[in-house]
């Protein structure tokens, strides 16, 4: 590529999506991409250098408020699951956010150029649920090696003195081949919330997890780096995180699928969703306090992944 195209290359673009919902995409130029929309500043699509689709969407997913949009990674505030008193989820995923012209110099970005902040704050409608001022900042940004990292920064801006107390999660929907050929690493051993199971805590037994039925688990102080093998398409997604301490991993299986109308009677072998969440203890800020929580993506072949694997199975040159 010769410097001229160099300087040309557009690595961030404001466009229409689905149902003419505002959306952008990020571009680097060895051709891997992600797409977010303004509506629950929600990421819909991450693809690697082969424009390989590294995320799962329904096929039955609506893009039309005030549904949130089944897939990708949406964003879980001010409440995660149903520990709350508010709608599943909080309501940051069916609120349409602003984008930034202006972000701030940021150490961990400075020189990555593809990345956008997108931007939420309470209307009047929301004080009524959730009577509290904030700013919500994030940062979608695409690595030179395309990798996506998610920053959050929330900022108390009340005015009345009064802190406030949110659970998060980046509610990450990964595509995968077949779900029963899929395992993930670095949970074993893990205490848990089983969500099927009045959310009472259990054990993690045994080695790396499987899946072969339905999955509803909130792992509590995991490690900072989480793996989710692909067997099948020989690729392992890698997750990095930080400021999140805990992890939900979720697969609904046949039944549930099935209950759920915008999700396909099948889709639930194609994904699985392992979310960087804080939810065991919620975070308190008081007014002018900020919270950050970083969650990076990449995808590797798995024979890249040594070290974690059992060397029985590391797939040479996949
Ligand atoms: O259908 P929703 O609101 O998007 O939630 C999907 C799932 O999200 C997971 O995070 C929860 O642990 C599950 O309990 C829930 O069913």
């Amino acid at each position: 590529m010769s410097g001229r195209e160099k300087e040309e290359w557009v690595y961030v673009e404001q466009r229409k999506g689905v149902n003419g919902l505002d959306m952008v995409i990020l571009r680097e130029p060895r051709g891997c991409s992600v797409e977010v929309y303004l509506y629950g500043a929600q990421v819909t699509s991450w693809k690697n250098e082969r424009r390989e689709e590294l995320l799962f969407v329904s096929n039955k997913a609506v893009f039309k408020p005030p549904k949130a949009i089944r897939g990708g990674i949406p964003i879980c505030f001010p409440q995660v699951g149903t520990h709350g008193n508010l709608e599943q989820h909080g309501f940051a995923r069916n609120r349409l956010w602003s984008i930034d012209p202006d972000p701030p110099q940021m150490a961990t970005s400075s020189s990555n150029k593809a990345f956008v902040d997108l931007l939420l704050k309470p209307s009047e409608e929301d004080s009524k649920i959730w009577p509290h001022r904030y700013e919500f900042r994030l940062r979608v940004a695409l690595g030179a090696g395309g990798e996506l990292m998610l920053t959050s920064r929330i900022r108390n801006t009340n005015t009345d003195g009064k802190p406030f107390t949110f659970t998060f999660a980046y509610h990450t929907y990964f595509a995968v081949t077949d779900i029963s050929e899929v395992r993930v690493e670095g949970l074993e051993t893990l205490d848990y919330l089983d969500n099927l199971k009045d959310k009472q805590r259990f054990t993690e037994q045994g080695d790396a997890i499987t899946f072969e039925s339905e999955v509803d688990k909130v792992y509590l102080s995991t490690p900072t780096k989480i793996a989710v093998l692909d067997h099948e398409r020989k690729r392992t997604f890698e997750l990095r995180k930080d400021g999140l301490p805990d992890a939900v991993v979720w697969n609904p299986w046949d039944k549930k699928a099935k209950a759920i109308p915008d999700f396909g009677h099948d889709e639930y072998k194609r994904m699985l969703c392992v979310e960087a969440a804080c939810v065991e203890k919620p975070i308190t800020l008081r007014p002018g306090e900020e919270w950050k929580g970083r969650q990076e993506l990449s995808a590797v072949p798995s024979s890249y992944c040594s070290g974690q694997l059992d060397p029985s199975k590391v797939l040479v040159g996949g």
